[in-house]
């Protein structure tokens, strides 16, 4: 904690008596987006190389399959069966019952660079369980994912802390991005502007509204340009004035070579972003494509 005040006071620049080096928190030294340390620290603000030529493939997905396992679950037998519910609540007997739910059942597709992919489906259709799978977060039942490069889960999700500042979180969650002091020096002014939270960047994440949790994230995890980013539902809790912004700023990872992926159930978001939309029905595609032509499909089935 002693380390994340000192950084923050070289950030905001009222203590410079500290040389701020990369790798003064051990986490800063994996600055490189292939892992390498980065010697001097004053790059060009965490993009990625502008030379990786749009049209390589950055995210392969090979017939996935993603199951999730719940213990417990009520039988087919039990279902809506409330004297067994209640028999079984009354004699304190468990449910060693396992219940496989097939979330993603064989899906395929190829992600390129400059991609901004939306995924669209109904609730439960397995959106937010590819996303999960393609960082990482899950592992395949059968079939497998190939990323080049690091993909990332709205970046910062995990980092993040409820009980310190806005101040404190925007350090903490650009530190585990690998962002090295210098980065997060250039950066934390237009971080603090990107999220619109104003002055309640110095109370405790605690005290914001979900929008504003929200609206920080993204502002933290977008002052970088990931390799491979993933956007589930964030833009939904924001106004239209902060929409446009992230709209805006998902274009220009698009354009510094990046490949973003978005679900979002408001369409006209999915329409004015991405170049490609994927939709997903009960864990399969259905349509892959130009995003007028499948939304259109979308919309009429
Ligand atoms: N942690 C979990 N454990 C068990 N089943 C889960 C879990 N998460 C999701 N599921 C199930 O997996 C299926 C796909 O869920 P998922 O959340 O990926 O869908 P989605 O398309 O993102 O839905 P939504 O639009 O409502 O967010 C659903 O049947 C859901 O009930």
């Amino acid at each position: 904690m002693a380390e994340l005040t000192e950084e923050l006071s070289l950030v905001k620049g009222e203590e410079p008596a500290v040389p701020a080096k990369a790798g003064t928190n051990g986490k800063a030294d994996k600055a490189g987006k292939d892992g390498k340390a980065d010697p001097e620290p004053a790059t060009n603000g965490g993009k990625a190389p502008l030379d990786v030529p749009t049209g390589t493939p950055t995210v392969i997905v090979d017939d996935l399959h993603i199951v999730y396992r719940v213990y417990g679950a009520a039988t087919d037998a039990e279902k809506g069966n409330a004297v067994n519910a209640l028999t079984r609540m009354l004699k304190r007997q468990g449910r060693p019952q396992m219940k496989e739910v097939h979330a993603v059942k064989g899906v395929s597709f190829v992600a390129y660079h400059g991609d901004a992919i939306g995924i669209v489906g109904r609730n439960g259709s397995g959106k937010s369980t590819l996303l999960r799978a393609i960082a990482g977060l899950l592992p395949p039942h059968a079939g497998a994912v190939y990323t080049d490069g690091q993909p990332s889960l709205l970046g910062v999700n995990a980092a993040l802390m409820r009980d310190l500042t806005g101040e404190r979180n925007i350090v903490l969650g650009c530190y585990a991005m690998g962002m090295t002091p210098a980065e997060v020096r250039e950066k934390f002014q237009e971080i603090v502007d990107f999220s619109g939270i104003d002055e309640f960047v110095q109370l405790p994440m605690s005290t914001y509204s979900s929008g504003m949790g929200a609206r920080l994230r993204f502002a933290i995890s977008s002052a970088k340009t990931h390799d491979v980013l993933l956007i589930d539902e964030a833009l939904a809790t924001g106004d239209r004035e902060f929409r446009k912004k992230s709209e805006k700023r998902i274009r220009q990872i698009r354009e510094e070579a990046g490949t973003v992926f978005l679900v979002a159930h408001d369409l006209r978001v999915i329409e004015e972003t991405c170049n490609r939309v994927i939709w997903l029905h009960k864990g399969k595609i259905k349509m892959d494509g130009d995003p007028k032509e499948v939304l259109a499909a979308y919309n009429k089935g």
